[in-house]
């Protein structure tokens, strides 16, 4: 038996809490972006995040990244506790073994820098090679991501969208990092391009043997690009499993709920009713945060948030009572449409005290 290999970075019990931007200077009100998430990344390997706007997404991309320091918990990188780590060993464990890419190429780029320059900055600043080495660097990630050297002296405001996402894409590769996240990365490009994008990253993971976060609304592109999905509500990660098994033998009602309101996702079929808003992440509820949605939910939902449990290697869920095995979701919006009445009484809409 081949031991597995150690995760490249691996998040335990890490709790992300923002001071509220609404509300006033006063306000002593705060926003539970992430809650205990506990994950790890292999290397090489491509972990999709899904969920609806707010849940969390991004924040979760950026601890894994070391772009935002938790509130709570341990973030190992390599084996290491990155927050404990001295900051200057922290900074170059971050930037020389990370690479993130955004979602709007246009505002990520410095638009009075050349793409050259562009991408030798991140060479120049953690002193790789000799000056001519470090030019022959950026010839080499222009043809990696398929961009024509007469483009090197080109301001990012003269490239098209797609242009710019490929500049993005060489800048997050130039410290030849091994874990690189991409957060909605084709969402602002035109529909024509973003396949192109797609097919580059994951030749690029391919090649490169990257490990890859991808985040994204479009639930099947994520599936398409990814070996395992992680659910978040509410800034809980519920689900994670393996792409293939995800659709289809999902076990948190919230990770069916999602996929079912996906047009084109499943066969013709009206998506699981779901009653009452999403709760506020200043004031999440008690126990599940879905319990307040939740067409299965009970008493013993407000009471505490379930541990995880296993439903097959590398499958993982958050839920009292989830879809029972090989239950079609036809199934589950004949269930919910019963019981879809009035919102369930939100007993928990009490503030946190934040760790
Ligand atoms: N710096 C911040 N200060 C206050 N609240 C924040 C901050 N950053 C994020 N939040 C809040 O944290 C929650 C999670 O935000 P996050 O951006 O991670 O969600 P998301 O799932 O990526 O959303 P979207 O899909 O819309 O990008 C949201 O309620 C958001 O408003």
């Amino acid at each position: 038996m081949t031991t597995p290999e150690p995760p490249i970075v691996e998040l335990d019990n890490v709790h992300v809490v923002h001071k509220a931007r609404s509300g006033g200077l006063l306000s002593r009100d705060h926003v539970y972006a992430l809650t205990e998430a506990t994950v790890a990344l292999a290397p090489g390997e491509t972990v999709g995040i899904v969920g609806e706007s707010g849940c969390g997404k991004s924040t979760l991309a950026k601890v894994l990244v070391g772009a935002q320091r938790p509130t709570e918990g341990t973030v190992s990188f390599r084996g290491r506790d990155l927050w404990t780590m001295p900051p200057a060993e922290r900074r170059s464990s971050i930037g020389t073994g990370t690479g993130m890419i955004f979602q709007d190429p246009s505002t990520a780029l410095n638009r009075r820098l050349p793409v050259a320059r562009i991408l030798r900055d991140p060479l120049d600043v953690h002193g790789r090679g000799t000056p001519k080495e470090r030019n022959e660097r950026v010839r080499e990630l222009m043809s990696l991501v398929g961009l024509p050297k007469s483009l090197a002296d080109g301001l990012p405001g003269q490239l098209s969208g797609g242009q710019r996402q490929r500049v993005a894409i060489a800048r997050a590769l130039a410290l030849e990092p091994d874990l690189v996240v991409a957060d909605e990365p084709t969402s602002a490009l035109d529909v024509s391009v973003r396949a192109q994008i797609l097919n580059l990253l994951l030749d690029l993971k391919e090649r490169l043997g990257l490990a890859l976060v991808f985040v994204s609304h479009d639930i099947q592109t994520v599936r398409r690009m990814s070996d395992r999905v992680v659910t978040m509500y509410l800034g809980r990660i519920v689900e994670e499993s393996p792409a293939g098994e995800s659709l289809t033998h999902a076990r948190h009602p919230y990770t069916r709920a999602l996929f079912s309101a996906t047009p084109g996702l499943l066969d013709p079929i009206d998506p699981i009713p779901l009653v009452g808003p999403v709760p506020s992440a200043t004031r999440p509820p008690s126990g599940c945060p879905f319990r307040t949605r939740c067409w299965k939910a009970d008493e013993v939902c407000a009471t505490a948030m379930p541990e995880n449990r296993r439903a097959g290697e590398g499958h993982l869920f958050r839920c009292f009572h989830p879809v029972a095995e090989g239950e079609s979701t036809h199934d589950l919006v004949t269930q919910a449409a019963a019981t879809a009445t009035a919102p369930v009484p939100h007993s928990g809409d009490t503030p946190r005290e934040h760790p």
